[in-house]
């Protein structure tokens, strides 16, 4: 793992006892994230909510960390983040959050110290956007939205 991008890790204060971001097998791609509330939140159906983790990052700029549902909770419960990926730019120094969102038709009860998400890093690659008045023909062209059928 010597070739392994370094990302900081500091966990903010008042957190000393929630898990750090976790694997659970050795290849999973993502780290599961740990709630890090002081009361059980409860998300009725079609709440959401900002769940803070206890943690922030500081990762090199070629990443950024995308926060995914798990789909244990989304299957069983509804429960998924509503802006997926929720995206962790590496300049971002605040509190990584999860963004929940119960789509089931139950209350959903968050419990302190709950895996609620995963977190998955991805290189970025660097973009320069240059401005043109015309682009190449593609057979596509501006087809787009099912223009090939949908059945
Ligand atoms: O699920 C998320 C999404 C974002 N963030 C943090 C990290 C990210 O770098 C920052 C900004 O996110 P984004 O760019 O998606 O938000 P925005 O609505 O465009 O706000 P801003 O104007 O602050 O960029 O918020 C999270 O902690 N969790």
């Amino acid at each position: 793992m010597s070739d392994a991008f370094q990302v900081q890790i500091m966990r903010l204060p008042g957190n000393e006892d929630i898990p750090l971001p976790q694997k659970m097998s050795e290849l999973a791609s993502g780290f599961d994230l740990y709630a890090a509330i002081g009361e059980p939140l409860t998300l009725a159906p079609g709440d959401r909510a900002l769940v803070p983790t206890g943690f922030a990052l500081a990762m090199p700029g070629a990443l950024e960390a995308q926060i995914r549902p798990r789909s244990g909770l989304a299957f069983k419960h509804g429960i998924t983040t509503l802006n997926s990926p929720g995206t962790i730019d590496a300049d971002y120094r605040g509190e990584v959050k999860v963004l929940l969102i119960n789509h089931g038709r139950e209350p959903f009860v968050v419990q302190r110290k709950e895996r609620i998400a995963q977190m998955v890093f991805q290189l970025v690659p660097s973009i320069r956007l240059l401005e043109v008045s015309s682009l190449d023909d593609t057979e596509r062209g501006a087809g787009g939205f099912g223009h090939t059928g949908t059945k």
